[in-house]
């Protein structure tokens, strides 16, 4: 894993932070870090793991697998599409050309704004705090909390996100308050967690939904499964058919430099580097999930 990272290291010098959400343009841009979780439990970390970082579109993942389990797939797939994508995560075009102006899948930011305004709560309070308590049971700590100034830096400068949400809500496909939605939405990527975070949650995707081995839902296995299969077609955006040929492995990344990956059946990946490229992608994490995917022949087809 050692030798991994520090191969993979200089190709952060081709990417940057995130600009557009400006808080996000703090980050170390040379962080890199990696952590693998082994169905035995056993957790590895090499390089820089313990600097916790935003789950920004990670928390995609996991917003759809309440939202599946809240509403049942058919409901979920009535509001957004799975397909995968060839417009950037945050494309208006895409949205207005789409039959029924569905998203086209949960992963992009249109698809995930939607899925967020479906998850069961009173209020954005109570369903933030379902969508944490989710993630703690996964990954064994109840301390969760959302980076406030990252929170801050996106409301303030989200007038894309803004615009994709009332869109959505002139057609229909959001049928909650727009502003509440996305209060929601900011406030699940602005969760604060590290590459063992993701490690731990990666494992518990590849094992179906298991955590220490119990299934806790009944329904679990299947959100699961639509979970790793859109993660598979659509985790990576506009990036996600050559990331496909190239690791094979279901995985999603984020703005913040986060890659969370989950090859079935044989462990979860957490992958920090804050230096993205165009596509909003982790330039080194591409290449150490590559790297991962081919020493340990995690490539679903090479099975
Ligand atoms: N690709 C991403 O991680 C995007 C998430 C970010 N919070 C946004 O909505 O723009």
């Amino acid at each position: 894993m050692q030798e991994i990272l520090d191969r993979n290291r200089p190709f952060a010098k081709l990417g940057n932070t995130a600009d557009y959400i400006p808080e996000l343009a703090y980050a170390d841009p040379d962080q890199i870090g990696l952590t693998i979780a082994s169905p035995d439990g056993k957790i590895t970390s090499v390089g820089d793991c313990e600097t916790p970082f935003t789950l920004q579109s990670i928390s995609k993942v996991i917003n759809l697998l309440v939202a599946v389990l809240d509403n049942g797939p058919d409901q979920v797939f009535s509001k957004v599409g799975m397909e995968s994508s060839g417009e950037p995560f945050n494309s208006v075009s895409e949205l207005e050309s789409k039959p029924e102006n569905r998203p086209l899948n949960p992963l992009i930011n249109a698809g995930a704004i939607a899925v967020s305004s479906m998850i069961h709560g009173n209020n954005v309070e109570e369903q933030y705090e379902r969508v944490c308590q989710f993630i703690s049971g996964i990954i064994g700590r109840d301390n969760l909390e959302y980076d406030e100034k990252v929170f801050q830096s996106e409301i303030l400068t989200g007038d894309r996100n803004r615009s994709l949400a009332y869109f959505m809500k002139s057609t229909g496909v959001i049928d909650t308050n727009v502003e509440k939605a996305l209060e929601l939405y900011f406030r699940l990527c602005s969760i604060k967690v590290t590459c063992s975070d993701l490690a731990k949650i990666g494992l518990f995707l590849s094992t179906g939904g298991r955590s220490q081995g119990q299934v806790v839902h009944k329904n679990l296995p299947r959100a699961v499964k639509i979970s790793l299969s859109i993660m598979l077609t659509a985790g990576m955006y506009n990036e996600s058919g050559e990331t496909l040929l190239r690791s094979g492995i279901p995985a999603k990344s984020g703005v913040s430099g986060g890659i969370l990956a989950a090859p079935p059946h044989e462990m979860g990946i957490g992958i920090i580097g804050p230096a993205i490229n165009g596509k909003g992608n982790s330039v080194a994490g591409l290449k150490i999930l590559e790297d991962i995917s081919s020493k340990y022949r995690l490539h679903i087809f090479d099975k």
